[in-house]
């Protein structure tokens, strides 16, 4: 197990608890680990050494929600809503009619290429969901294949949509019954889309419950469409993240508010409360309102950013234009929309301490951008601006 010096960083974001912004630095990866990292003057010796040419380094994103498992596309609905018609989850089931034609070979293919963009656009933990097989056998199938993929978690969303021509109730049981127990094996979370269309409160309330008994890890589509109980549930429930969150009342901001009483934000230590994940990309592709996340800051709730990929409301796993986005669209600082990419991710996957800041100790996921400084991915949106990434230590790009 070799070192790797890494030298030539003209700006290093850690994203610690002192939000550390390093000039001239330099940093060193044994194994899977950050090892050392401080002024370039001072760096140790190691067995290999990178020097990266004045350029800006950063934590790799976090990217905790997207929906990679899924074939077809849904362009023309895409096309038809830039033109005014209005989102409606019901295009879900597009989706399932797609993936469910496609085999194991065909959906690990697409699911490995969906995961190496989002790599070489520095994104090195990443989360993804079913959702898109609704029966037993196909959830499970897509649970497996994901599982098998270069995921760092599965997320269980049997209740993404009611499969048309079924009653609700019969599914919401078949959900917290035969088809939880069998993708139970592959996954670590589960999510519902709790929304008009989609699950209503009660039925919401029942998968998530069902899903905690079983161990899993819970989080929340709410908010997204209308006001309604999304996030309530969420925080009554101890989820660890609400997202979308685009119609939020003020009890809704005060209740999420609330769930980091006991967490110091300057330190970064404490309990964590139930993470409000912004979608922004999604909000554009879907003309909703961008998610408040200026005003959720202001309230003290920890917020993250995430891609949101999937084929009928936010096909892209760019991260950084998200965090272009927060900042030139949704009034966040550099500093508050990097924070939120990649520790906000990672408090929203509970992994904040192994991923989402660039320490000693942590796994080295590291992104190093073709620019001086990180304002660039806001001051140059749409660039190209990744220029290497390290995943667990490993040079990916
Ligand atoms: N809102 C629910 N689920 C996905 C979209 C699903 C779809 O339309 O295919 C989302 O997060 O936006
Ligand atoms: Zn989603």
């Amino acid at each position: 197990m070799g070192s790797t010096l890494i030298t030539g960083i003209a700006e290093l974001t850690t994203i610690d608890a002192e939000s550390r912004v390093l000039a001239d630095a330099a940093l060193v990866i044994e194994g899977d680990r950050i090892a050392w990292l401080g002024p370039a003057a001072s760096a140790p010796v190691a067995d290999q050494h990178i020097d990266v040419g004045g350029r800006a380094m950063l934590p790799g994103w976090v990217d905790s929600h997207t929906h990679l498992v899924f074939a077809g596309d849904r362009s023309a609905e895409f096309e038809a809503r830039m033109a005014g018609k209005p989102y409606a989850a019901g295009g879900i089931g597009v989706t399932t009619e797609a993936t469910r034609r496609a085999d194991d070979d065909t959906l690990t293919r697409l699911v490995r290429a969906r995961v190496a963009d989002a790599v070489a656009g520095g994104t090195t933990f990443l989360e993804t969901k079913t959702g898109y097989g609704l029966d037993t056998e196909e959830e499970t199938r897509h649970a497996r294949l994901a599982a098998a993929a270069d995921v760092d978690a599965v997320t269980f969303l049997g209740a993404h949509l009611v499969p048309e021509g079924l009653d609700a109730e019969d599914y919401v049981d078949t959900v917290c019954g035969p088809m939880l127990q069998a993708v139970r094996p592959y996954v670590q979370w589960a999510d519902v889309f709790c929304e008009t269309g989609a699950f209503g409160e009660a039925q919401s309330r029942r998968v998530l419950t069902a899903c905690a008994e079983a161990g899993l890890g819970l989080r929340v589509h709410g908010n997204q469409l209308g006001e309604g109980p999304g996030v309530r549930l969420a925080v009554e429930l101890g989820a660890a993240s609400v997202d979308h969150v685009n119609h939020l009342t003020e009890d809704d901001v005060a209740a999420l508010a609330g769930t980091w009483a006991g967490w110091d934000r300057g330190t970064s230590t404490g309990t964590a409360g139930t993470v409000a994940t912004c979608l922004p990309a999604c909000d554009l592709s879907t003309r909703q309102p961008l998610a408040p996340a200026r005003r959720l800051l202001d309230a003290g709730v920890e917020i993250a950013l995430a891609s949101n990929c999937n084929p009928g409301t936010s096909y892209t796993t760019s991260m950084s234009f998200t965090v272009g986005t927060a900042v030139l669209q949704m009034h966040l600082s550099l500093a508050e929309a990097l924070r939120a990419a990649t520790y906000g991710g990672a408090l929203a996957m509970r992994a904040q301490d192994e991923v989402g800041s660039v320490e000693v100790g942590k796994r080295a996921d590291l992104h190093v951008l073709d620019a001086p400084a990180a304002i660039h991915l806001a001051y140059r949106p749409g660039m190209p601006l990744t220029h290497a990434v390290w995943r667990q230590g490993v040079r990916a790009l």
